[in-house]
Parts: C-alpha cells; sequence; structure tokens
C-alpha cells in the first residue's frame, strides 16, 4: 500500500466499525453516513484525494524509502532545511484546503508519529521500553497512510496539585494487568477530537503522581475490543453549506475515551512502568518542535482565512474608511505576519539534532504557540465588532427561496454584494465565531497545544533570561556619576 485517496479512507473507517456513542446512542451504520461525521469525512477524504492528483502529487507525497512508493509528505523524516520546508508546503496546501479548520488532519499526527520515530533513540536500553515498537508502528502508519487519532490528559476530576486518585475503579486510564499478550488498560481519557473516525488512536500518559501504572505510551486500533469513543452532541447546525458553512464541512468532533480493560498486544507498547521517560519523552524528544512546525503552519492559514472574512465585512458594508476598523483589521495583519516571520525563522534556524534531524527551532516556535491563543479569541471578538448586526440579519437558504426573497433582496444588499451573497458572507462570518462550532474552535484554539497557562509557564523557565539580568547589575553595580565625566 502506499498514499491513499478519500475512497480508501473512508471505506477503511467504515468498515472499522468503532464503538462510538452519540447522544446516547450507538453508532450502527455506516459512520461516514452519519450526520454527526459525514461532512467531515468528505472534507477528510477531500485531503487524500489531492494528495494524489499528478499536478500535485510530487509536493504531496515522496518515495518511501522501503517500497519506493509515495507515501504521505508529512511523514517525512527531514534531513535538510528544504525537507522542512517541503513539509511546510504540504501542510500549508492541505490546510489550504479547509482553511486551517481542521486541527486534527492527518497530517498532526502522521507529524506525531515521525518526531516520535525521530527520537525513539531516547529509549534505547531503557526499562520496559521498546523503540524497535515505534519504528514499526511509524513505518506500519506510512505505509498504510493511516489515520491517527490521539488521547493524554485525565478526566477532569480533580486538579488540584496534591490530588492522589484512590478510587476503587480507576477513573484516569491506567494499568490494570501485565500479561503473556500485553497491557490491560482501564479508565477513560479525555479528549479525543476525531474520535472514532481514524484508523487508530494514540495514547499517552504521563505517570506524575500518578505511580507508574499511569505511565505508558501506545498505539492501538480504533475498533480495539473494549475500546468506546463518547461524544458530545454534534455541532453540525446542518448540511445547507449555505446556512453552515463550516460546521456542515469541518466540524471535527470531540470524544471522551473510555478503555473497559483493553488489551494492549506488546508490539503496539511503546513504553510502560518507567516513571521518568512516561515523564520526560514528550518533552525531551523533538515531538514539541516538529508538532509545532505543523501547528503554526496551518494556523497562519487559518488567520490568513480570517483576514479574508473581515476584509469582505469591511467592503460589504463599505466601513473601510474608518480609521477604528483598519486599526482592527491591522491587528489580523500584524498577527499573520508576525506568525510567518517566526515560522520562517524556526526553520532557517533549524539544526540537525542529536539523531541526524533538522529539527526548528523550538523556541520560536514556543513563542508563536503562546501567541495564537491569545489573539485567537481577539480575531473573533474583531468579526462581532465589525460584524454587528449583520451576524444576526442571516435568514437561511430556505428564505430566499421562499415568497420572502423580494423583502431580503430589497432590505439585506450591501455596498458592493446582493443581498444573498452578503448574506452568505455574514454566515460565515457567524459559524466562524459565534455558532456553537464557532466557539468551539475558540476553546480550540486556546487549548490546541494544552494549557496556555502551562505553555507559558514551560516557556519562562526553559528562556535564558541571564545576559539581560547581568546587563541591570553591570548598571546598578556601575559607580560611574555623569559628573565625573
Ligand atoms: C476543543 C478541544 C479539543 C481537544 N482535543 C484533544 C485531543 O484531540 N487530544 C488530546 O489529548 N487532548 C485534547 N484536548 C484537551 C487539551 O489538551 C486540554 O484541554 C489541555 O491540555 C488543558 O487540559 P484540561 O482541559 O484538562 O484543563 P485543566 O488542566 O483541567 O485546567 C482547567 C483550569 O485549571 C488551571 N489549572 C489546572 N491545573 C493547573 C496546574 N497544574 N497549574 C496551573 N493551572 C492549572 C488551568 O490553567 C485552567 O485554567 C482538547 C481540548 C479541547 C478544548
Amino acid at each position: 500500500m502506499a498514499a491513499i485517496n478519500g475512497n480508501q479512507y473512508i471505506d477503511r473507517i467504515d468498515r472499522l466499525k468503532a464503538t462510538v456513542w452519540i447522544d446516547g446512542d450507538l453508532v450502527t451504520g455506516k459512520i461516514s453516513e452519519h450526520p454527526a461525521f459525514k461532512g467531515v469525512m468528505k472534507s477528510q477524504g477531500k485531503l487524500y484525494d489531492f494528495q494524489l492528483e499528478d499536478r500535485i502529487k510530487q509536493k504531496m507525497t515522496y518515495l518511501s524509502p522501503l517500497t519506493g512508493k509515495p507515501v504521505g509528505m508529512s511523514y517525512l523524516q527531514p534531513k535538510t532545511i528544504d525537507d522542512l520546508v517541503n513539509r511546510r508546503t504540504m501542510i500549508q496546501d492541505w490546510a489550504k484546503l479547509n482553511n486551517g479548520m481542521m486541527g486534527r488532519s492527518p497530517d498532526y499526527m502522521n507529524t506525531v508519529i515521525m518526531a516520535f520515530a525521530s527520537s525513539v533513540g531516547l529509549l534505547a536500553g531503557k526499562a520496559n521500553c521498546y523503540p524497535e515498537h515505534i519504528t514499526n508502528f511509524y513505518e506500519y502508519a506510512r505505509e498504510n497512510d493511516l489515520s491517527i487519532t490521539h488521547t493524554f490528559i485525565d478526566p477532569q476530576v480533580n486538579r488540584a496539585h496534591y490530588h492522589f486518585e484512590n478510587a476503587e475503579e480507576p477513573i484516569a486510564a491506567k494499568i490494570v494487568e501485565r500479561n503473556a499478550e500485553g497491557i490491560v488498560i482501564n479508565g477513560a481519557k479525555v479528549l479525543a477530537t476525531q474520535g472514532g473516525i481514524t484508523d487508530e488512536i494514540l495514547v499517552l500518559s504521563a505517570a506524575g503522581f500518578g505511580g507508574k501504572d499511569q505511565g505508558f505510551s501506545f498505539s492501538i486500533p480504533s475498533n480495539s475490543k473494549g475500546l468506546k469513543f463518547i461524544c458530545r452532541d454534534s455541532f453540525v447546525g446542518g448540511e445547507s453549506a449555505f446556512d453552515h458553512p463550516l460546521s456542515s464541512r469541518f466540524e471535527e468532533m470531540d470524544t471522551i475515551v473510555v478503555f473497559d480493560h483493553v488489551l494492549v498486544p506488546w508490539d503496539r507498547v511503546f513504553y510502560f512502568d518507567n516513571r521518568e521517560i512516561s515523564n520526560t519523552f514528550m518533552n525531551s524528544s523533538s515531538f514539541s518542535a516538529f508538532t509545532m512546525h505543523q501547528v503554526v503552519a496551518r494556523r497562519i492559514v487559518k488567520t490568513e482565512f480570517i483576514l479574508g472574512i473581515v476584509q469582505s465585512i469591511i467592503e460589504t458594508i463599505n466601513i473601510g474608511a474608518y480609521q477604528h476598523v483598519q486599526e482592527k483589521a491591522t491587528e489580523i495583519i500584524v498577527a499573520l505576519e508576525t506568525m510567518k516571520a517566526l515560522l520562517f525563522k524556526a526553520e532557517m534556524e533549524a539544526q540537525v539534532d542529536e539523531w541526524g534531524y533538522m529539527r526548528p527551532d523550538q523556541l520560536t516556535l514556543q513563542i508563536a504557540c503562546n501567541l495564537f491563543p491569545k489573539i485567537y479569541p481577539r480575531f473573533t471578538e474583531i468579526i462581532q465588532l465589525l460584524g454587528a448586526s449583520g451576524l444576526m440579519t442571516t435568514p437561511t437558504e430556505n428564505a430566499f427561496r421562499s415568497g420572502i426573497r423580494k423583502d431580503l433582496d430589497r432590505y439585506l444588499q450591501g455596498a458592493s454584494k446582493n443581498a444573498e451573497d452578503r448574506t452568505k458572507l455574514f454566515r460565515l462570518a457567524w459559524d466562524m465565531c459565534m455558532s456553537s462550532f464557532g466557539t468551539r474552535e475558540t476553546l480550540y484554539e486556546r487549548f490546541f497545544f494544552g494549557d496556555p497557562i502551562r505553555i507559558a509557564s514551560q516557556l519562562y523557565s526553559s528562556y535564558d533570561s541571564t545576559p539581560y539580568v547581568k546587563r541591570v547589575e553591570s548598571i546598578l553595580s556601575s559607580t560611574d556619576r555623569l559628573a565625573d565625566d
């Protein structure tokens, strides 16, 4: 097998028949035909189709070192800056197909698996660590173009610093048995975006205060026995692309993942019962650098889309001459160009790491990942401030096909658009920042790469401010007086 097309993706997921619960019902038929999933699965399928189009295939794929067949570019282990640029170009070409609205398009997890495989040396010779299982899984995922979701957070029961779970039945997923076939996991994790509509799920856990049975990493098929995905309610507003331009296409769904005594076969266990590794592998591997490179590349495409929406609103109702309007649009321009500059800087300052891979500059990407959760909510605020009542004067497609159309054409026209086109634009803006889908997007971008507070704290703790403190000390210790000069 090699890089797949959309039908192959959809067919494979339908055949998996993962256990997915939504609104109290078990999904029984083809999941790709369920109203909550069909739009996003179709959009995901389009990504896979696109990578095989003749005119673009060379940019979207590379030749497998194992088989010589084309495999997805997001699996490429970069050895040069050109490789990084090729990866970024592919990631952004995919993101442009959904305007960056699909945070968990397959290139995200392909990158994670690639990063793990590129740091397996950290596990070599360590107790209960299986670097060869990661390498094998990476190759298997690459050669079969797997889609993967992931989960690593414990249920939000008690977040006090020294909380130690001692419930009779485990709440946070943990190892309850080690046997000849593998490890057995019981408990839950939150969340897995796209849970139930991917081939596999990667599960990670840090032992923390929880003890060694809570420190593990593995990947299993989404239809593993005992594995359940419990969905929130669907934010698909409806099938009409006029009425729900974003949620009808890109609603990725978030799921609670329950492990009811799930057996993880040994060949899929990456590490377990090793407190030190489970607490440090994510940070010490190239996971952060490579994954943030993908995340920032996608977020740039999303910011371009936001700017496009804002400028379209400005032109449609002709408010571009007001300075405060220009200033608000400029905020988005500044954010966009800052993100681009940071991405390019991270690539230009990339260095070959200890394993021979070209790692983008992590600090620079950390800056971008600290910035975005703060500016994204402001983008949605700007859309609201400029869109104003336009975000509510948004009759549906049916209204435009009804006897009331004459009134709509007359009263909803814009300075540069007829009523129908103006309404479509404002419905898009509403879906971006006000519908249940849109507000979830804001929450998503706030927490996409973890808790923004702890991300900031990590940056603060790792940033070397010593040279600047020394300069302050130097001026304070100087006894020079201007009068003596
Ligand atoms: C839309 C969405 C999709 C997601 N998709 C995925 C996914 O696909 N896979 C996945 O693994 N995860 C996913 N997540 C989970 C995401 O990784 C977490 O939301 C994030 O890491 C924060 O953890 P939490 O939600 O448990 O927040 P909590 O840790 O419960 O934090 C709640 C509040 O308490 C504060 N707080 C708690 N503990 C501390 C502490 N020790 N120090 C300082 N402040 C603290 C936080 O700052 C925050 O304000 C998703 C989340 C969202 C919202």
